[in-house]
C-alpha cells in the first residue's frame, strides 16, 4: 500500500526523494530505508501500478507510449537540422519510472568510458566501483546447459553478480531465429564479444533482459526494490505526488540547506520537510526542471520565468546527450522457416499469445537479445577523414564552446581513434516501424543502427514556474554535422547486411529505408525522418566540476547547497555505449553508499 496525503503532508522525514519511483530512485529509497532509524519519503508524479500485467509481460514495447498512465507523452521540440521535425521522448511514469516500461535489455558500457567519468574529475567514479555497486542490484540467472550449448554463450567468464534483487536472465525462449541474427552479424565480420557484460562489448554477443525466469516477467525497480520493502514503517511512498521545488535557506556558511519540498497533490499545493536530506531523482528530462524552479540553475533561464536564482548555475539543463537510433529492417520470404511476433499485429493472434504468457509461452516469453557493439574505423573507410575533420574544427573553433566541452570533446575522438565501440545494432525478428509500414500476414526482420557518442549537445529548460508544464526538450539533433556523418556511413554498413548469410538466404530485401531510397540526398532525408531516440538520454545535471558546468559534485551533491543531491542519469557526465539502465542502478547503488557514509561519521 503506497501512503495517503494526511501521511505526508506537513510531515518530516530524513530523507524526501523527488520524482522518483524512479529507477534510481526506488534503489536509493530502499537502500536508505535499510537503517530502521532514519525515515524516508518517496514522491511520484505517476501511479502505482504494482503488480500490473501490462507492465510486467515481456515483449510489449512500445504498448505505454500515449497512455498516460503508464507514460510521460514529453516531445522534442522542432529539430532544426532535421526538417524542423518533432520526435517523441516518452518516459516511465509511476513507480519504477522509465525501468517500468523499457525494453528489457541489460548491457554494461566498455571499462575505458566509465573510468572517463573519473578522468573528467570525479574521484570515486571508476570501473572497479561501478562493478562493486552494480553486484549489490544484479542478481544474475545463468540459462540453462542446453541453452547454453546452443547459443554458445560463456556466461561463466562474464562476471555477473548472482545476489542481487533484480533478475537478470536470457528470456524464457531463445529461439533459432536468435541464431540466424547471430550468425549474420559473425559472417559480416564482426568478432564475437569475449567478454560483454565485463567490460568489453566489442562484437557480436547474446544480451540478457531484466527478466525473471520463473514468473516469465519484467523485473526491476518496483519488484526489485519496492515490493520486497513495503512493510518497512520508515518508508513512505506518495504516488501522484509531482514535486514543484525544493525549499532551501541560506545556511551559516553562505550554502543552502534544503528544508523540504513543495508538492502538488490533487491540484493543492503542499509541504514535505527534511530533516538531513533532499535528492531528486526525476530522470534526466524532468531533474533540472525542478532544481530551476527551486532557483538553482542558468540566470538567464531563471530570470527569464521570473524565479529567484540561489545559485547561478550554467551547466543545469545543459550538456544534454543522446543515442540515436535509425529505424531499418527487411522482409522474410513467405516460405521461409522463420517466425516473428509480427503476428501480434492480429488482434486474435495477440490474445492468443497473452494468454499462453500465463502458461510461460508464447512471444511474452520472448526478449531483444541480439546485439552489435562495433567502431566506426571497422565499418567505414571514410573514418580517418571524418575524425580528422572533426578534430580540426575543434582546432580552430575550440574557443567557441563552453567551458569543460573540449575536454568531452577529445575524450570522444580518443574513442573514434582507438576503437571503441560506440556503434550498435540492436537487431530481432519482427518490424520496428520505418517509412513503409508492415503489410499484413508478411515478417520482417529489424536491425536498427544505433549511435552511442553524439557531439552535439542539447538543453531541457524550464519555460514558466508551472511543474506541470513541460520543459523545452531540445536535443540540437544533428547540430554537429560529424553525427549525420557517423550515422550515415553506419546505416549504409547495415544495409549491406542482407546481403550476408544466413539472413540472405531468408529475406526478399529491404523494407526500411526500402528500394526507393538510393541517393544519399535520400538516404539523409531517410534518417531525419526515421530517427529515434533509444530512450537514454542523459546528463542534463552533469557531475563535473563546477568551472567545467558541473551541476553537481562527486558526491552528487548540487553546488552550492549543504544537502541537495541529484541521483540518476542526469549526472552522467559523458554518455557511455551501452543501454543505460544498468548505469542508473550503479550510480543509485554508489550514491547510497555515499549518502549513508555521509551520516555515519
Ligand atoms: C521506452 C524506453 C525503453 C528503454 N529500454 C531500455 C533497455 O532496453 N535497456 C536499458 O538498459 N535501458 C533502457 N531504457 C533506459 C532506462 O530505462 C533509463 O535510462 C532509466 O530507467 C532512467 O532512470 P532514471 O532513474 O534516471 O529516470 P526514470 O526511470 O525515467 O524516472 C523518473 C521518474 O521521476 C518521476 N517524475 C518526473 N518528474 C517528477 C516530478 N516533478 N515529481 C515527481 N515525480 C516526477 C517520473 O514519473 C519517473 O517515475 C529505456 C527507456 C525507455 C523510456
Amino acid at each position: 500500500m503506497t501512503a495517503s496525503l494526511t501521511e505526508v503532508a506537513d510531515k518530516s522525514f530524513d530523507y524526501v526523494i523527488c520524482g522518483e519511483v524512479t529507477t534510481a530512485g526506488l534503489t536509493l529509497a530502499a537502500r536508505l530505508s535499510e537503517d530502521p532509524d532514519v525515515t524516508v519519503l518517496v514522491l511520484e508524479a505517476g501511479l502505482a501500478n504494482l503488480n500490473d500485467p501490462e507492465l510486467l509481460r515481456p515483449c510489449s514495447y512500445g504498448v505505454h507510449f500515449g497512455q498516460p498512465g503508464y507514460t510521460w507523452p514529453h516531445m522534442t521540440t522542432k529539430q532544426r537540422h532535421c526538417m524542423d521535425l518533432e520526435y517523441a521522448w516518452f518516459r516511465g511514469k509511476g513507480l519504477g519510472g522509465s525501468s517500468s516500461i523499457n525494453f528489457m535489455g541489460w548491457g554494461k558500457p566498455p571499462t575505458q568510458e566509465i573510468d572517463d567519468i573519473e578522468r573528467l574529475g570525479n574521484p570515486g567514479w571508476n570501473w572497479a566501483n561501478y562493478q562493486r555497486f552494480l553486484s549489490r542490484t544484479e542478481g544474475f540467472v545463468p540459462p540453462t546447459e542446453t541453452v547454453k550449448e546452443q547459443f554458445g554463450l560463456n556466461v561463466d567468464d562474464w562476471k555477473l553478480s548472482i545476489n542481487g534483487p533484480l533478475k537478470v536472465s536470457f528470456p524464457g525462449s531463445m529461439s533459432k531465429e536468435n541464431m540466424v541474427l547471430h550468425e549474420t552479424f559473425l559472417n559480416a565480420g564482426i568478432p564475437l564479444a569475449k567478454h560483454p557484460l565485463d567490460g568489453d562489448p566489442n562484437g557480436a554477443m547474446f544480451g540478457p533482459n531484466n527478466y525473471d525466469p520463473i514468473t516469465h516477467t519484467r523485473s526491476y525497480a518496483a519488484t526489485a526494490f519496492l515490493l520486497p520493502n513495503m512493510g518497512r514503517s520508515n518508508l513512505t511512498v506518495l504516488v501522484e505526488a509531482t514535486v514543484k521545488r525544493v525549499m532551501s535557506d541560506m545556511a551559516e556558511n553562505g550554502q543552502y540547506t534544503a528544508t523540504g519540498v513543495e508538492f502538488i497533490y490533487a491540484s493543492g499545493s503542499h509541504i514535505a520537510n527534511a530533516n538531513r536530506e533532499v535528492i531528486i531523482s526525476s530522470g534526466a528530462l524532468k531533474s533540472p526542471q525542478i532544481l530551476e524552479l527551486s532557483g538553482f540553475g542558468k540566470r538567464e533561464v531563471l530570470e527569464k520565468i521570473s524565479i529567484p536564482v540561489k545559485a547561478d548555475l550554467p551547466g543545469v539543463g545543459e550538456n544534454v546527450q543522446e543515442h540515436l537510433l535509425v529505424l531499418m529492417n527487411f522482409e522474410v520470404k513467405d516460405d521461409a522457416d522463420f517466425n516473428t511476433p509480427d503476428e501480434l499485429r492480429d488482434p486474435l493472434l495477440a490474445t492468443r499469445h497473452r494468454e499462453l504468457h500465463v502458461s510461460g509461452l508464447g512471444w511474452h516469453t520472448t526478449g531483444i537479445v541480439n546485439y552489435a557493439f562495433l567502431p566506426l574505423k571497422a565499418i567505414s573507410s571514410r573514418a580517418d577523414d571524418i575524425i580528422a575533420s572533426f578534430r580540426d574544427k575543434l582546432q580552430k573553433n575550440g574557443w567557441n564552446y563552453p567551458p569543460g566541452l573540449l575536454e568531452q570533446y577529445r575524450i570522444q575522438l580518443e574513442r573514434l581513434e582507438t576503437g571503441a565501440p560506440e556503434l550498435e545494432i540492436i537487431s530481432y525478428p519482427g518490424i520496428s516501424g520505418g517509412t513503409n509500414p508492415p503489410e499484413p500476414g508478411k515478417r520482417y526482420v529489424t536491425c536498427n543502427a544505433a549511435i552511442n557518442s553524439c557531439f552535439s549537445r542539447g538543453t531541457i529548460h524550464a519555460t514558466s514556474d508551472n511543474t506541470e508544464e513541460d520543459p523545452t526538450f531540445d536535443p540540437h539533433y544533428f547540430e554537429e554535422e560529424i553525427d549525420m556523418e557517423i550515422v550515415f556511413e553506419f546505416v549504409k554498413f547495415v544495409r549491406g547486411l542482407a546481403h550476408v548469410t544466413p539472413l540472405k538466404d531468408l529475406v526478399v530485401g529491404e523494407r526500411n529505408p526500402g528500394p526507393d531510397v538510393q541517393t544519399d540526398d535520400e538516404l539523409c532525408e531517410y534518417i531525419k525522418t526515421n530517427l529515434s531516440t533509444v530512450w537514454h538520454t542523459a546528463s542534463s545535471c552533469s557531475m563535473l566540476p563546477r568551472e567545467k558546468r558541473g551541476v553537481v559534485d562527486s558526491h552528487l551533491k548540487v553546488y552550492s547547497t549543504n544537502n541537495l543531491r541529484v541521483v540518476d542519469l542526469s549526472i552522467l557526465p559523458l554518455h557511455v555505449s551501452a543501454h543505460t539502465q544498468a548505469t542508473v542502478y550503479a550510480i543509485a547503488e554508489q550514491a547510497a553508499d555515499i549518502i549513508k557514509s555521509n551520516f555515519q561519521k
